[in-house]
Order: C-alpha cells, then sequence, then structure tokens
C-alpha cells in the first residue's frame, strides 16, 4: 500500500495527498504534519517507511468538505484519492493485491465547485496571466457559474485590473516564462521586458489571491488556440472576437489548468468574452481599500459600500452586484440604459415587489449546472434547474405579460425578458424534469428515491416488486409468530446478516429445539438476542435486493440522461441565470433607490461633477441606525474652471466624509445605480483615485510615510483629464515644511498637469494662497461654530478656508490630561507669536530646558538642540517616519549605548 500510496503522490508533489481508506481520507508523511497543524487534528502514526515511524492523520469522507474549505483558507491545495474498484475486485488478484486507487481531482483555491466551499454571494475567479513579446493578457473563469472571459492588460494598470477582479488562485508562467516570453512556438524570440511589475503579483497576494507558478510551455499561444477549437468544437478561434496571441496563450493556460485540476472533465464554459479594458472605470487596490467598497479597512464585509447597497434576494444576483460594483462602466449609453431598468422598477413598486418574491424562489442555477457538468451534481441540482425554470417563467409572466409589453420595457429589461425565454416556446427540459423528479429529492444520486413515481414504468415495477416483497416479509413475520407462539419474534435487517428472524434469548431454545429447529437456521447469539434465517426468508431477501438494485441502477441511469438534458440546454440555461441575476439587480438597486430616497443620475461624456445635497451612504445608515443626529447633506461641484477643491477643517469635522462620499457616488452612478444625492451630474470617470488616511505596510516594510508617497506618486504619474482624484491629509506623515511642500507641489502638478477633477483635503492652511495662482482651485472649509469655549462641528462644507485647524480642542474632546491641553495651549501661542518658526521655540520646551542646562554645566554647547548630546544628535539625525521597525529596534539598542558610554 505504501509503495501505491508514495506512486500516487509522486503526481502531485504539491499538494496534500488526501488518500481514501474506507471511510477516511489518509494523509501520511510531511503532509499528515501539515494537515495536523492546520486542521488541529490529532497526528498519529502506522507503520515505518525506512525505519522510521510513518505519520499519519486523517480526515472523515463525510464531514471531507469542511476540511477542505479549511485547508484551501490556508491556501494549501489538495488531491483527492479515491478507489477507483470494488475491494472485492482486488481480491479476485489474491488476498494482499491492494485496492486501484487514483486522483480524480486537485482541489485547488480557484477551482472549487461545492457549495459547501463557496460564498454563495461571490464569485471565486481562478485567473491566468500570459505575456507575448509586448502584449499582455490576463483570462479568467469562474467554474462554478462557467463564465470564462480574457483581457488585454498594461504592466501599468495590471494591479488595478487584479483588484477589480480579486481572484482566488492566479496562474502565471515559472520565473522561465517571463524573460523567454511566455508565447511558446509562435510567440517565442520575445524581447526580454520581463517580469510583470513586482507590485502588481504582490498587491494581489496580499489581498488573498494564491499565485500558482505553472511551466512556461502551459502558455504557448498556439496550443491554447488548439485547446479553444477543441473545446468549443470550432475550426477556428475568429468567432470569439480578435483574440491576440497573448489572450490565447493566458486561456490556454487556464483552460489546461482547469483540465489537470479536474483530471479531464473540463466544466462547461461559456465561449470565452474578450473584455475592453477601456470598458470599466480603473479602481486601484489602495482605492478600493480606502474607499472601502467590498471589505472595509478591517477586513470586513459588514460596513462596507457593498454590505450596505446589496438588496439582491439571489445568490446570483448577489455575485452580479459585487461585480457591476467591482467594475463602474465608463460608457455613458450602457450606464444610462441600466439606470433605465432601475429606474423603471423605482416607478412600478408593485412589479418590483412581485418580481422579487418570484426571484427568492429562485435556486442558483448557474452552480448547479456547473456541478452537474464536472460530474459532481446531485439530483437536488437536477431540482434547482427544474425550480429556477419555474421560477422563470413565473416571472416572465410577470414582466411583460403580453408581446406588446415588450416594446415598452428598456432595453436591458426586454433582453433580460429574451434571455428568460431562452429554451424557446416548448420548453421540452422543463416538461422532462417535472415529470421525471420527485419535489424534494435527496443529496445524492447514490441513494435513489429521486425518480417520481409515474415516469418510467419499467422503474415503477421494480420497485413495486421491491414494496411487495416488504408487505411479504411483514406476511411471513405473522406466519412464524403463530406458528413459534412467540409474539415478540422479528424479522429484522442489518448490513452484515441481512433479513434474519430475532427472538430473545428466552425464547431461542424453543427455535433451536425440534421441530422448529428444522426451518429456523441459527446465525447468532448474542447476549440478549438470538437470530436465524429461514430458506422462505433468505429467497424473499434476495427478491428484494434484485428489485432494490435494478431500481437503483435504473435510477443511476435515468440521472444520466437527465444530467444529459440539462448540459445540452447549458448555453440557453446560461442565458436564462444571466437574465435572472440581471433582474435581481435592477429590482435591488430600485428597491434600494426608494427606500433611501436616492435620485437618478445623470451621466454623460461630459466633465462635469456636480452633486447637490450629497450624502455618505454608509455613514448616513450609520447614523440613522443610531437614532444619531441627522446626516447633513453636502453639494460639490468640480465644473472646468474649479475642478480642484481645497477643502480645511478641523480633525473629525467631515472632511474624510465628504471626499469619499463623493467618489462613492461616482462609483453608484458608473455602476447604473441611483445615488445618494439630491441631483447629481457626472461626466463619466475614467480612473478613481484616492489616497486617505494613513496605513502602515510593514509587512512590506513600508513605513506610513512611505505609503502615502507611493500612492501619491501613483496618481500624479496616471491621472488624467477624465479622472477623479481624492487626496486627504498628504504630506501629513512627515516633518511640518517637508509635508507642506511636498503637499503644495502636489496641488500645482494636479492643477497645472494631471488637469483632473480632484478634492484635496488638508491641515495647511498656507495652501489656501494657492488660490491667487491657480485659477480652477477653489477653496472650501467644513464649517464649526465655538461656543463656550467649546467646538461644534456642523458638517456643512462652506465656501473658503477654515480660520484654524482647532486641534487642541478636539484633542481636549478626546480626552487629554488638562495639563497637556494646557501646555499645548501656551506652546501654540508662542509658535503663532513666534516669526522664526518652532526651532527657534526649541530651548523653551521645558524637556529640552532641562537637558541644555544640564550640558550647560559640563561642557560649552555649539548648538541648543544638535550637539547637546550624542543621544540628541542622532535623535536630531532621525526621522522617525522613515524607520522600519526593525531600524527602530537597532536605533534604540544604538541610543542606549551611547547613553552608557557618555556616563562611564
Ligand atoms: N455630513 C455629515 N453629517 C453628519 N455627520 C457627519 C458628517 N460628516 C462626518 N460626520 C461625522 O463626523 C465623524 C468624523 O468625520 P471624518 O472622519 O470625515 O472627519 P475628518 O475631518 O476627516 O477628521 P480627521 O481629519 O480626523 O480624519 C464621522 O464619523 C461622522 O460620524
Amino acid at each position: 500500500m505504501m509503495a501505491q500510496y508514495l506512486e500516487i503522490k509522486a503526481q502531485a508533489p504539491d499538494c496534500l495527498l488526501f488518500y481514501r481508506m474506507g471511510d477516511f481520507y489518509e494523509l501520511f508523511f510531511e503532509d499528515a504534519v501539515k494537515a495536523a497543524e492546520a486542521l488541529d487534528i490529532t497526528l498519529t502514526k502506522r507503520g515505518q517507511h525506512l525505519g522510521q515511524d510513518i505519520p499519519m492523520a486523517g480526515v472523515p469522507v463525510h464531514s471531507a468538505d469542511s476540511y477542505l474549505a479549511r485547508l484551501i483558507q490556508h491556501r494549501f491545495k489538495v488531491a483527492v484519492c479515491e478507489q477507483t474498484e470494488d475491494p472485492a475486485e482486488a481480491k479476485k488478484r489474491g488476498s494482499k493485491a491492494v485496492v486501484r486507487r487514483e486522483i480524480v481531482r486537485l482541489v485547488t483555491p480557484g477551482t472549487l465547485t461545492e457549495d459547501a466551499l463557496l460564498d454563495a454571494r461571490a464569485n471565486n475567479y481562478l485567473a491566468a496571466l500570459a505575456r507575448v513579446r509586448d502584449a499582455w493578457s490576463l483570462a479568467w473563469a469562474d467554474m462554478s457559474t462557467g463564465e470564462l472571459s480574457v483581457q488585454p492588460v498594461e504592466p501599468a494598470t495590471l494591479a488595478a485590473t487584479l483588484a477589480q477582479l480579486a481572484p482566488g488562485e492566479l496562474l502565471v508562467p515559472d520565473d522561465s516564462g517571463w524573460t523567454q516570453g511566455a508565447g511558446g512556438a509562435s510567440g517565442a524570440g520575445g524581447d526580454d521586458a520581463g517580469a510583470p511589475p513586482a507590485g502588481g503579483l504582490e498587491a494581489a497576494e496580499a489581498a488573498g489571491t494564491a499565485i500558482t507558478r505553472e511551466p512556461a510551455a502551459r502558455f504557448a499561444s498556439d496550443a491554447g488556440e488548439r485547446r479553444l477549437t477543441r473545446l468549443f468544437d470550432v475550426a477556428t478561434t475568429a468567432g470569439f472576437g480578435d483574440l491576440s496571441r497573448a489572450d490565447l496563450a493566458a486561456l490556454g493556460a487556464l483552460l489546461g489548468y482547469l483540465e489537470d485540476t479536474q483530471k479531464g472533465r473540463l466544466p462547461r464554459l461559456t465561449a470565452p468574452r474578450r473584455c475592453d479594458p477601456a470598458g470599466t472605470m480603473l479602481i486601484d487596490a489602495a482605492t478600493r481599500r480606502n474607499l472601502e467598497l467590498d471589505r472595509t479597512l478591517a477586513g470586513e464585509r459588514r460596513g462596507s459600500l457593498l454590505a450596505e447597497i446589496d438588496k439582491t434576494v439571489t445568490g446570483a444576483g448577489a455575485r452580479a452586484m459585487a461585480r457591476r460594483l467591482a467594475a463602474p462602466l465608463t460608457d455613458a449609453e450602457a450606464i444610462n440604459r441600466r439606470l433605465d431598468a432601475v429606474e423603471f422598477f423605482v416607478d412600478d413598486a408593485d412589479r418590483r415587489a412581485d418580481l422579487r418574491g418570484l426571484l427568492r424562489q429562485a435556486p442558483d442555477l448557474e452552480r448547479a449546472l456547473a456541478r452537474l457538468s464536472v460530474g459532481r451534481g446531485g439530483p437536488r441540482d437536477l431540482a434547482a434547474v427544474r425550480d429556477a425554470l419555474a421560477a422563470a417563467r413565473a416571472i416572465r409572466a410577470r414582466l411583460a405579460p403580453a408581446d406588446h409589453d415588450l416594446d415598452r420595457l428598456p432595453s436591458d429589461l426586454s433582453a433580460a425578458q429574451q434571455g428568460l425565454a431562452a429554451l424557446g416556446p416548448d420548453d421540452s427540459l422543463s416538461t422532462l424534469l417535472d415529470s421525471a423528479l420527485v419535489a424534494e429529492p435527496p443529496v445524492l444520486a447514490r441513494d435513489g428515491g429521486f425518480v417520481a413515481p409515474g415516469y418510467d414504468a419499467a422503474l415503477d415495477d421494480h420497485r413495486r416488486l421491491r414494496d411487495e416483497s416488504r408487505r411479504l416479509i411483514a406476511g411471513l413475520e405473522a406466519d412464524y409468530r403463530q406458528e413459534t407462539g412467540i409474539q415478540s419474534l422479528k424479522i429484522k435487517h442489518n448490513n452484515v446478516l441481512g433479513f434474519h428472524v430475532d427472538v430473545t434469548a428466552r425464547h431461542a431454545e424453543a427455535l433451536l429445539a425440534p421441530p422448529l429447529n428444522a426451518r429456523f437456521i441459527h446465525r447468532q447469539t448474542l447476549a440478549n438476542n438470538v437470530r436465524f434465517t429461514t430458506t422462505d426468508l433468505a429467497d424473499l431477501a434476495r427478491k428484494i435486493a434484485e428489485a432494490g438494485d435494478r431500481a437503483l441502477a435504473m435510477e443511476q441511469e435515468i440521472f444520466q440522461r437527465l444530467s444529459d438534458a440539462v448540459l445540452d440546454a447549458g448555453l440557453a440555461l446560461t442565458a436564462i441565470a444571466e437574465a435572472l441575476a440581471a433582474l435581481d439587480v435592477a429590482t435591488a438597486l430600485a428597491d434600494l433607490a426608494q427606500t433611501r430616497r436616492w435620485v437618478r443620475p445623470i451621466v454623460d461624456d461630459s466633465l462635469a461633477f456636480g452633486i447637490e445635497g450629497g450624502r455618505h451612504p454608509v455613514v448616513e445608515a450609520a447614523l440613522i441606525a443610531q437614532g444619531a443626529a441627522r446626516f447633513v447633506a453636502n453639494d460639490c461641484d468640480l465644473r472646468r474652471d474649479r475642478r480642484l477643491w481645497l477643502v480645511t477643517g478641523p480633525n473629525m469635522a467631515g472632511k474624510s466624509t465628504f471626499l469619499r462620499q463623493n467618489a462613492l457616488i461616482a462609483v453608484l452612478a458608473q455602476m447604473g445605480g441611483f445615488v445618494p444625492a439630491d441631483a447629481a451630474h457626472i461626466g463619466v470617470v475614467d480612473r478613481l483615485f484616492s489616497r486617505v488616511g494613513a496605513s502602515d505596510d510593514l509587512a512590506h516594510g513600508r513605513s506610513t510615510f512611505m505609503v502615502e508617497m507611493v500612492e501619491t506618486a501613483a496618481i500624479l504619474n496616471q491621472a488624467g483629464e477624465r479622472a477623479l482624484v481624492i487626496l486627504d491629509e498628504i504630506g501629513r506623515g512627515t516633518a511640518t515644511y517637508d509635508g507642506l511642500s511636498i503637499a503644495w507641489a502636489t496641488v500645482e502638478h494636479l492643477h497645472d498637469l494631471n488637469r483632473a477633477r480632484a478634492l484635496f483635503a488638508t491641515h495647511y492652511h498656507e495652501l489656501t494662497v494657492l488660490k491667487e495662482r491657480l485659477d480652477a482651485l477653489a477653496l472650501r472649509a467644513m464649517g464649526v461654530k465655538e461656543y463656550d469655549g467649546e467646538l461644534i462641528f456642523l458638517h456643512e462644507v462652506v465656501q473658503g478656508a477654515a480660520d484654524r485647524s482647532y486641534g487642541i480642542q478636539v484633542a481636549k474632546l478626546a480626552g487629554l490630561p488638562p495639563p497637556v491641553i494646557e501646555r499645548a495651549r501656551q506652546v501654540l501661542a508662542q509658535l503663532e507669536a513666534s516669526s522664526t518658526g518652532p526651532t527657534a521655540l526649541v530651548n523653551d520646551l521645558p524637556l529640552f530646558q532641562a537637558m541644555a542646562a544640564a550640558q550647560a554645566a559640563s561642557e560649552p554647547a555649539t548648538h541648543p538642540a544638535a550637539g547637546a548630546h550624542p543621544v540628541l544628535d542622532t535623535l536630531a539625525e532621525t526621522d522617525p517616519d522613515s524607520l522600519t521597525p526593525r531600524a527602530a529596534l537597532d536605533l534604540l539598542y544604538e541610543l542606549k549605548r551611547l547613553a552608557g558610554d557618555q556616563h562611564s
């Protein structure tokens, strides 16, 4: 057995091997150690290999899914190895023969289909990145829904595209692939442009994508082309649009990997859709994170924009909603088509409520279909198809009851109505499934019992025989009781003996003695019971078993036929599933718009950005939920001649909220939804950038300030006229003058070179003088009032600049000790009075005064701060914000040493 194990393990060296033994999947050697740790299960040992104990760990087959889910979360891949023959067959080869086993599937983060392993409301993508010469392409598939797409990418926008897709797993060529040009025969001879910018893959990995490196040969474009033509049974790939060599390479690698992991059984996939990168608003990972689009900064779904707006009632609808939010459109016409659909349902609340009621009853058609296509489906998946089709019929009838209603529907909805009718007028698949399946079938086909009575006459015959025999057994039991006079005699069934006569020990003697022992043959004596069989019973049992087996075999055949019928209708079913999801999204967005009183934005190709009475959807909802103060709505107008707003105001006054709400309104509008405002006019935004709040990226050894500068650099290098830029407190993380200078230059660059629509929040009031030179710069401030020494936030955006920072008042609100507040007031007053800036004040600071006095006593000081003491020298040269944690610790040791030297 170990020899077999090692042979199979060698086929999947980078996976944990789930080796099937009876009712368990066992893991051995290193695999066992890793799995035991990740799953917190017992590590045992079994036998020896090369004189060493073999570590072993196991999980029960019936609960394997939950263990698989956890291993996948830990970024493991798992090879599932099953017994592929009956142990009885193996025995025929000799008593020591090992049952044949094979890997039937590799489970990897990007290739999941089981509901237990998937989030019903999110897509799980497998993606592949390829490069042929200078062209890059990203292909992706959701195996659980069959979606297959490909899109050219630029190295500069790779990170943003990956952030939009957030794949569970990304295939890239191993290192040789990048330098070779990754094109295989036809694509070879690349110019060694090298690997993708490291940031792209790194950011994806940090966001939870598992990176899988595959041999470069996998990414050969000509092999990819062959795979595609074979899979879709076409002579050429021309029908899929204008696929580049890089597209073919990426698609080919993706399909090859799928084939590998599914052991040849490819999932049902739609023909590849080629997406236009210019078709969606580019939003890089940092911006997504900062705006908390689908996750909060703390990494939770609750509190994100998606959680706030997602009112869909089906899994497929929720996935479509998440996709739309991740990729807002840039084509004003397409956006308006979506808005028409939402408006239609805002205006017709009855129809909307009815449709949502019907949608709630529609099971997840896409995922049922996908499981059936890889042979992991069961009778419930067939029932899901049946019920989804019934829901689709009812929805069609409610959406547009008569043909002429179709003309009155907005175009996206009439497209959905047509999608729902994809099976044609004589929908034979529904008829078939309706007649063939029982109302609530069991999970596993193996157990039978899912084919409806009356569907197949032969099956009914066998079942009758089986049930008839059961009645005969009951009759036999009554006969035996009569014959023996033992009223407690029972005919029972278990897996070892099959049917048998069971009496208590007290009654057994009568059966063991003549004359009854001629009929009752002893089989087993237990403590309290004794068991017998009879020839009549054995005959009957055989008949029952045969009838049962035959019925079961017929059900398996029927299952296969029904499955095939469903898969044959795959294209039509995909169209229906998409239509259902689109209707779910449109009605959900309409529901949201109406309950929150959101409005339809005007979206066009202008460069307008005019929001009246805008609100932050998440903050507003939180305030309502807390029953706290009302959210104060604010206008924003970034038209051409005032496209750059400099927003000043104290901390906590609502600057960040205001900045973010405008970005979110743009995202909502371009995903085709209504927006939280009284009115909105948005000229399409092609890229959204935000640099909001400070966050360390210690994992990558970058300090707060470094992260801030990297993100700012990306904005200044990439933002064009059509971009929307949100910058919050640039330069805060470094020394005051450095920060001010950086902020200053950034504003000038944004204004003169990027010319993007932008909101720039800052504490540096000095920047407001730029207004005199930069004509498209407008000054706004967050309104506050001081009342009785207390600060009151009005949360209102007003014209002009804030008069001062009120930092000390806010600190007081936060509960800083009164002496600190008092001292801070004194320092501030002196700083404001002094014309030479903070350095002239250093000697006044009590801490330094004390040190300077001590210093003066020992030696003459050349400079009040620097040169006073090696420790102070070192400190003066240190910029804490640019230190890594490691360097900070080293510095501390150094300071301690210097202090020690001085004393000794
Ligand atoms: N328009 C508004 N209406 C009502 N409450 C608001 C509004 N804007 C912000 N708030 C409240 O004020 C709090 C602080 O807002 P925000 O974080 O935007 O302030 P800030 O000026 O950016 O502060 P900091 O500079 O400290 O980051 C929010 O959490 C919210 O509760």
